[in-house]
């Protein structure tokens, strides 16, 4: 499966703006590489312009819904929609759409895990399920949200459920440079899957973003890995019976024991 990943700068609170260059840079990259699969980073309509959520949100997904379906289908690509900020019932989310290259939606996902540092329980809610396993192209995957990475128990859920591929859209800040690659590191090789992510650049509100936008392999190899502070295409291509070869290798999931394991609350 052929990936491009977009390690984009955001305009804040500038939605049509936003889409207007996403589009551009995604009929290009299908000029340039014709990729199977484009991902998008969080938050990617607004930035983190949390405190003028009624200005700039979705409403029940739109326009981003209409926006990504017929991209994907005139572009005949997937695609994992990053995150937007959705309001739903009169409540706000940060969502994320995944389209399929008929235009179907495949899968919608609000995040779980809100950030004290950036105050989202002020402004969103919580998201009503942890991520679920979806397919594209008969591959079983899943996407998470930024914060979600430090929460290893949702992402050994996906892989329980199959997942053989894990996507990470996100605004992850440069002052956590380190633990944005090394968990993502280590969320490759404990549950022996491909770590495909997608963070922005530039800055917004004084916090700056980190790129290092990275491709890791179910070995842990790091395949790719986008600049900190530039705005790329990453282009790379999955070989998913590596997925099959590591787990027969080092065979982790029948060593479990999970009658032993603590049951959590
Ligand atoms: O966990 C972190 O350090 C960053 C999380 C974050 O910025 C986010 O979820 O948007």
């Amino acid at each position: 499966m052929k990936y491009s990943i977009y390690q984009m700068d955001i305009v804040p609170g500038n939605p049509s703006e936003n889409r207007r260059k996403v589009q551009e840079w995604m009929e290009e990259e299908v000029r340039n590489s014709n990729p199977d699969t484009i991902v998008l980073p969080e938050l990617w309509t607004t930035a983190y312009t949390l405190d003028s959520l009624e200005q700039y949100a979705d409403q029940n997904g739109e326009p981003s819904k209409s926006f990504l379906r017929e991209l994907a289908k005139k572009l005949n690509v997937n695609i994992i929609g990053g995150s937007v900020t959705n309001k739903v019932d009169g409540k706000f989310y940060n969502s994320s759409f995944v389209y399929n290259r008929s235009g179907e939606l495949v899968y919608e996902y609000d995040k779980v895990h809100l950030v004290p540092m950036l105050n989202e329980h002020n402004f969103l809610s919580v998201g009503k399920a942890v991520p679920e396993v979806f397919e594209l192209e008969g591959v079983k995957m899943g996407v998470i949200i930024c914060y979600d990475l430090r929460f290893p128990e949702v992402i050994r859920s996906l892989a329980l459920e199959g997942a053989q591929v894990l996507h990470i859209v996100a605004e992850w800040p440069s002052a956590r440079t380190s633990h944005w690659r090394y968990l993502q590191i280590a969320r490759a090789i404990e549950n022996q899957m491909y770590v495909v992510s997608c963070n922005r650049i530039g800055s917004y509100d004084g916090v700056s973003f980190c790129g290092n936008s990275m491709v890791i392999n179910p070995w842990g190899d790091i395949l790719l890995e986008g600049s900190e502070s530039n705005e790329e295409s990453l282009r790379v291509s999955l070989d998913l019976e590596k997925v099959i070869q590591v787990r027969n290798d080092v065979p982790i999931f029948s060593s479990r024991v999970p009658h032993l394991y603590k049951k959590e609350n």
